[in-house]
């Protein structure tokens, strides 16, 4: 290990390369100890009470001695992820224009239309480039429209990468697109550090979108670009423009629909023990037709119809509820995006009350996708518990304080019965004696180690095959001492290894959908293919 001596010129990844391999006689203390220093590192940051002080160290830590920054993750996954991604990255972006303390990522804003190549070239690594994640802020987790607050998203998903799957730090591009924001209260902040002006026109966006990615494609051509949090219409809309013309994924409706199908298999096969209930005839409501859970939705469908349901049968196993209530055909005109699991068995007057859609759906797994603190009420989870053996209750929205019920409260009313996941961490626990464990529902099982796999196997474009092998493959990665302990996901701290267990099933997904630009890989064996990926994680 490294430990740095520089001071900080721009973008933390050029300290890696420009970090000197011995520190000249002099210019450290005597004594410094590089594995004693990475336990004065972790003292400093148990030291502070609040978690954005700790992101904020964190942060400063990364840029000044990646090394140190990745080899404590690493050390320590489940305590320092809820500090540099969900929940304290929601008040990281929240408060980012006011704790800025340094450039770190790439910012390309709607004045650079006609002009984007010139900003992306001054990206200091252009050759290194493999993964880049690009948020226009317009939807930052649950938070709303945050504008280039949302850079601390790209950043934090970034560094889970470099963690989870061992992507080199130099092959990483956050971006942060500025085009506008209508978040009044950051539009009047005179610290806000983007463009004042209002959220641009479609056309504009479209036009400037097209633009962005014809050039990222042109300047960093072995990339695989991952959309984060654009608002709802626009994350589908620029999935299906581009999906199949560059190597692109949207996280929020591919990389959660994949985690969730992972979790709710786990869940399902439990609750269809309890209740001699077939696996593939579980009905799933959602509370959130949005990106996120018309993503899952439209991910558990296509795994119900693989398990030989009929298309038809498959969709009617599902119920969106969107804030007006219960998504059927006789209400009026609905998005695309939530025209196809929209009811057509159902035509009274809408159907608001949970407790009421509950009742009537008469579902065995109950999603929250909804940014609604608490919908999950006492009573919800209590007429979840009433219809189930054991109910599947999954509030994923994120970060923890807009979570749909907390882990306590469904373990309470269910009397420990629930079947659990959550977006963001809750903390274990105690129940009749024995000690109960909340799964993390996430993405960040998932986009590591698919991210991985379409670089390595240099992916023209990412398929649904390729998000629904990474998805199978997590759901079968839990050891035995795992599932013995009722956990629907793996500990965070095996990630590596899942990364490149995920990464091996998305390249062979690849090369069977064959766009795979890698000859190499196919020509290898399973374990030499399982050796290869390993050998190229890197560790700090
Ligand atoms: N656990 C995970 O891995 C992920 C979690 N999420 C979380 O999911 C949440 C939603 O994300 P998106 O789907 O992208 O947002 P979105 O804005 O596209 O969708 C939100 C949905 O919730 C519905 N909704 C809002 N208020 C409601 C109410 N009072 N009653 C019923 N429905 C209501 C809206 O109508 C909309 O359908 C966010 O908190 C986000 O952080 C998103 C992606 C991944
Ligand atoms: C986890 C994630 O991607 C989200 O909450 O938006
Ligand atoms: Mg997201």
């Amino acid at each position: 290990m490294t430990i740095l001596l520089t001071p900080y010129r721009s973008n933390g990844i050029q300290k890696l390369s420009q970090s000197p391999a011995t520190p000249k006689p002099g210019l450290t203390p005597p004594a410094l100890n590089a594995s004693i220093h990475a336990q004065r590192c972790l003292k400093q940051l148990r030291s502070k009470d609040k978690s954005i002080e700790k992101y904020i160290y964190l942060s400063h830590l990364k840029n000044e001695d990646p090394s140190i920054f990745y080899k404590l993750c690493l050390e320590n996954m489940a305590e320092i992820t809820p500090i540099i991604y969900t929940p304290t990255v929601g008040d990281a972006c929240l408060q980012f224009s006011h704790i800025y303390r340094r450039p770190e990522g790439l910012y390309v804003s709607i004045k650079d239309k006609g002009n984007i190549r010139s900003v992306l070239n001054n990206w200091p690594k252009l050759d290194e480039a493999r993964i880049s994640v690009v948020t226009d802020g317009s939807r930052i987790l649950g938070l709303g429209d945050l504008g280039v607050n949302g850079m601390g998203i790209s950043i934090g998903k970034l560094s889970l990468y470099i963690a989870g799957a061992g992507i080199r730090p130099e092959s990483t591009i956050p971006i942060c697109l500025d085009l506008g924001t209508n978040n009044q209260k950051f539009l009047d902040d005179p610290f806000y550090l983007g463009n004042r002006h209002q959220r641009v026109s479609d056309k504009e966006m479209e036009e400037f979108m097209d633009e962005f990615m014809h050039e990222m494609f042109r300047a960093f051509p072995k990339l695989m670009v991952q959309f984060e949090d654009f608002s709802t219409d626009n994350a589908f809309k620029y999935l299906d423009r581009f999906r199949n013309k560059y190597a692109v994924f949207n996280d929020d409706i591919q990389g959660t629909g994949a985690v969730i199908l992972s979790g709710f298999l786990n869940a399902a096969k439990i609750a269809s023990a309890a209740s001699g209930r077939p696996l593939t005839s579980h009905r799933i409501l959602f509370f959130g037709a949005g990106s996120a859970g018309v993503g899952v939705a439209m991910q558990l469908q296509s795994f119900f119809t693989l398990q030989g349901r009929s298309i038809e049968e498959a969709r009617r196993q599902i119920y969106l509820v969107d804030l007006e209530g219960l998504v059927y055909n006789a209400r009026g005109r609905l998005p695309e995006y939530k025209k196809y699991f929209s009811r057509d068995d159902y035509s009274g007057p809408p159907m608001t009350n949970l407790l009421d859609i509950i009742d009537y759906a008469k579902p065995t797994a109950l999603f929250g996708l909804s940014t609604v603190t608490g919908a999950f009420t006492p009573e919800v989870i209590r007429a979840m518990a009433a219809n189930n053996p054991r109910p599947i209750i999954f509030p994923l929205s994120n970060p923890v304080r807009l979570s749909e019920c907390s882990f306590a409260d469904a373990v309470e009313h269910t009397h420990g019965a629930v079947l659990f996941a959550s977006g963001s961490p809750f903390p274990q626990q105690q129940y009749g004696g024995r000690t109960l464990y909340p799964g993390q529902g996430n993405n960040m099982y998932i986009f590591p180690g698919l991210g991985l796999g379409a670089i390595l196997a240099r992916v023209s474009s990412v398929t649904d095959s390729m998000v629904e092998a990474s998805s199978l493959e997590l759901a079968d990665s839990l050891t035995d001492e795992e599932r013995s302990l009722g956990l629907l996901y793996p500990k965070i701290e095996r990630i590596r290894e899942i990364s490149a267990d995920i990464a091996k099933a998305v390249i062979r997904a690849a090369q069977n959908a064959d766009v795979d630009r890698s000859n190499d890989l196919r020509k290898m064996s399973d374990s030499e293919l399982l050796r290869f990926i390993h050998g190229k994680m890197w560790k700090p």
